[in-house]
């Protein structure tokens, strides 16, 4: 079989099997197929496998599929990076923030977490994390992420243009700055979290096909739900073929910073109606609370702390476990 003839049996298969696949051979008419099938559950595996056995078999030529499957190798440090995107419809509603405490809360659950800021215009995650002023450095042309002090590690344009420089980069060398970011050097980490810009633009749409992310929490304020950019941000990662873990509601409800009480202006349980409406799980609420901006411009996370916050953070990074560990 010529490496063209390769290629364009390679192009067949589902989107799914051509991230994983390892190698492909074609002799006597009969095709092998190699997938990677860490992080995949039994059933998950099974209709990989049956999903390259149908389009191959479809092929003239080919008179047998055989799939096989490379196992995980345990306590070899193998275990599947997972990619969670966190996104919103628009900019403001709390994504930056979002993202920062999943991450600092994931870590506290004993996961190994990175963070990449893929906010390059608008990056915040160096402040969030009290990362001003570490510059990354390379090893063997990949980025090493720098560390924060709450477990998480984390790579930002913040740390490498020039401190207080705008960045008015073209959209090559932005660009080109994400894929290396995400391209850095994450060994050891299961759950890499990337801030994506707002919004729901093609730069989304093109980074979201380039690293295909295994899932994506969207955050908005109650007032967008009604306004439809969140469902626009899901119908981006729906398009993207990314599953939607669940919907964050943030600055949900205003918690007075003298006598501590929470008054809900839009009602409880509307955004998670309407997202649960249109197919979207709901991961939990954050209460619009000055702590939560006055902290995190101090550069250390809620849910990091003990304070009043951190539950709640708690809780969305466990239902973002719950879902990474569903069968
Ligand atoms: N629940 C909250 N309570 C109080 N302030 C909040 C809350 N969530 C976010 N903020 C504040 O709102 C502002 C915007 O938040 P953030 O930068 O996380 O939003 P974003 O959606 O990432 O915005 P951008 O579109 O600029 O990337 C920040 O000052 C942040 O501290």
């Amino acid at each position: 079989m010529s490496g063209n003839e390769v290629e364009m049996m390679k192009a067949r298969l589902p989107a799914p099997a051509q991230e994983r696949l390892q190698s492909l051979r074609l002799a006597d008419g009969r095709a092998t197929v190699v997938l990677d099938s860490s992080g995949l559950a039994a059933g998950e595996r099974e209709v990989l496998e049956e999903s390259v056995r149908e389009a191959l078999s479809r092929e003239s030529g080919i008179s047998d599929v055989r799939v096989a499957m490379t196992a995980e190798r345990e306590g070899q440090g193998a275990r599947r990076k997972r990619i969670i995107a966190v996104g919103s419809g628009k900019g403001g509603v709390g994504k930056s923030t979002v993202s920062a405490n999943l991450a600092v809360a994931l870590a506290r659950a004993g996961h190994k977490v990175g963070l990449v800021d893929a906010d390059i215009y608008g990056p915040s995650q160096a402040r969030l994390l009290g990362t001003e002023g570490q510059r990354p450095v390379a090893r063997d042309k990949k980025l090493i992420p720098v560390e924060s002090r709450w477990g998480v590690s984390v790579l930002s344009m913040a740390h490498l243009a020039e401190p207080g420089q705008a960045i008015a980069w073209r959209g090559p060398m932005a660009g080109n700055a994400l894929v290396q970011m995400l391209e850095g050097d994450w060994t050891g980490v299961d759950v890499l979290i990337v801030d994506l810009p707002p919004g729901t633009g093609d730069i989304q749409l093109t980074m979201l096909q380039r690293f295909k992310p295994d899932g994506a929490v969207i955050v908005s304020t109650p007032q967008d739900l009604a306004l439809l950019d969140a469902t626009r941000a899901i119908a981006l990662f729906d398009k993207g073929g990314v599953p939607v873990i669940g919907l964050v509601e943030n600055m949900a409800g205003y918690v007075c910073p003298h006598c501590g009480e929470t008054s809900d202006p839009f009602g409880i349980g509307g955004a998670q109606a309407a997202a649960e409406e249109r197919g979207c799980p709901f991961l939990g609420r954050i209460p619009l609370d000055i702590s939560i901006r006055r902290e995190s411009d101090e550069g250390v996370p809620p849910a990091a702390g003990d304070g009043p916050r951190a539950p709640a953070f708690a809780a969305i990074a466990a239902g973002v476990t719950a879902w990474m560990n569903a069968p």
